[in-house]
Parts: structure tokens; C-alpha cells; sequence
């Protein structure tokens, strides 16, 4: 089976993971968010959830291997051949290390790009309990995503491989720009 994957990336905030359960209802993809297998990891009582909850708390990026032995365990236990793969890789080192494990490369990459004053007063109303969706660690994370998870974005655009789409405005709108990137031909029947 050939397996194919598309990245959803973006600022903390910009609207990933609500558009990949559009995206998932609409074109068959399995959803795999790197943050919520990381935030499992601590609930499951894992010898490493300390480590992954103190690191999220702070914004920071969580070690490269524990993210892609979980990334890697989901594809297994999921039978689908393409998956839709939300807030990961988080730096160079990342992309790297997971490409280099899987031998693969995402067929393409969607870039929510929206402005942090749009992202900060969504992160500040998102309401799911989040020890990280306050002003101090969103803060740390607008860092965090400006030097080392926009290199990844200026990696693959230099391969040709960013769709980049205006996240700042309704959820409708954004969906209608994604889906005229996947296409009609790869619509569910
Ligand atoms: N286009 C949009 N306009 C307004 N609010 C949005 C939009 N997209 C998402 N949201 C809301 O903003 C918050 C963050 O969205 P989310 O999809 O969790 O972002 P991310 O996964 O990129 O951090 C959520 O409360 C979500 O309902
Ligand atoms: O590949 C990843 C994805 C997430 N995270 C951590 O998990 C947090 C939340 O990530 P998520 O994508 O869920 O949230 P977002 O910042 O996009 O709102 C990040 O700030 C990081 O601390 C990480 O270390 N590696
Ligand atoms: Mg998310």
C-alpha cells in the first residue's frame, strides 16, 4: 500500500485542527494531531508524561523522537493510506528525523497563515482547558512558531509544496480555499 500524507500547518491558533475535521469529513483523510497524541501521552500515565506536560506548559518543543514514535504508532494502527498530519513537524530537526524514519515527504503542505492578534483572541476564547491557552505560554509560543516552525514552512515552499491560505476569516471562507486545493476529484463518493 502507498502511503501519502499532507501537512496542516500554521500559527498556535490559526485554525489547524478545525479545518482538518472538515477536511476529514470531506476527503476520507485520517486526522493525526501531533499535539492531541502528545497531550494522550500524558493522560495515559506514560513514564514520559512529566516531561511532555512540563514542556507544553512552556510552549517548547518535545523531543523528536517522542513525537514520531507516537505519529508513527497512529499510522500503523490506522489502516487509511493518506493521513492529514496537524502542527508537526515543529522545527528543521523535526522534518528531518521524521522524514528520514518514514523515507517519505508530504505530497503538500496547507499554511494557515493569520495574524497573531487574530490567533491570540482565538487562543484566549478556545475554552478546551488548555494549560497552554494562556497569554504568558501563547506568548512563548508566537516565539517558538516564528523561529523555528517557520523554517520548516520556508523548507518545503522552496520545494514547491505550500498552499498558502488567508486563516483570518470565517470558518467557511477558509474551508472553501482548502478544498479548492484538494479538488473535486478527491471528494468522498
Ligand atoms: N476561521 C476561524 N474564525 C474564527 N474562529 C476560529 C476559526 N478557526 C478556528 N477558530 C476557533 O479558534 C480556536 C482555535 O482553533 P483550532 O482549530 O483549535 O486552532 P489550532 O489547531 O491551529 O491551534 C478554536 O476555538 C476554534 O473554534
Ligand atoms: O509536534 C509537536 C506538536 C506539538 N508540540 C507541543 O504541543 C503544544 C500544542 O501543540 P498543538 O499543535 O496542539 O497546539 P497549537 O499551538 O497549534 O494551538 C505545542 O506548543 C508544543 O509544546 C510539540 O512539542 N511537538
Ligand atoms: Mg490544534
Amino acid at each position: 500500500m502507498v502511503i501519502k500524507y499532507v501537512i496542516s500547518y500554521g500559527g498556535p491558533g490559526s485554525g489547524k485542527g478545525t479545518q482538518c475535521a472538515n477536511i476529514v469529513q470531506h476527503f476520507g483523510y485520517t486526522h493525526l494531531s501531533a499535539g492531541d497524541l502528545l497531550r494522550a501521552e500524558i493522560k495515559s500515565g506514560s513514564e514520559n508524561g512529566t516531561m511532555i506536560q512540563n514542556m507544553i506548559k512552556e510552549g517548547k518543543i518535545v523531543p523528536s523522537e517522542v513525537t514520531i514514535k507516537l505519529l508513527q504508532r497512529a499510522m500503523q494502527e490506522d489502516g487509511n493510506d493518506k493521513f492529514l498530519i496537524d502542527g508537526f513537524p515543529r522545527n528543521e530537526e523535526n522534518r528531518a528525523a521524521f522524514e528520514k524514519v518514514t523515507g517519505m515527504e508530504p505530497a503538500f503542505v496547507l499554511f494557515f497563515d493569520c495574524p497573531e492578534e487574530e490567533m491570540e483572541k482565538r487562543l484566549l476564547s478556545r475554552n478546551q482547558g488548555r494549560e497552554d491557552d494562556n497569554i504568558e505560554t501563547i506568548r512563548k509560543r508566537f516565539k517558538v512558531f516564528l523561529e523555528s516552525s517557520l523554517p520548516v514552512i520556508n523548507h518545503y515552499d522552496a520545494k514547491g509544496k505550500v498552499r498558502k491560505i488567508d486563516a483570518a476569516r470565517p470558518i467557511e471562507e477558509v474551508f472553501e480555499s482548502v478544498k479548492a486545493i484538494f479538488g473535486p476529484k478527491n471528494e468522498k463518493s
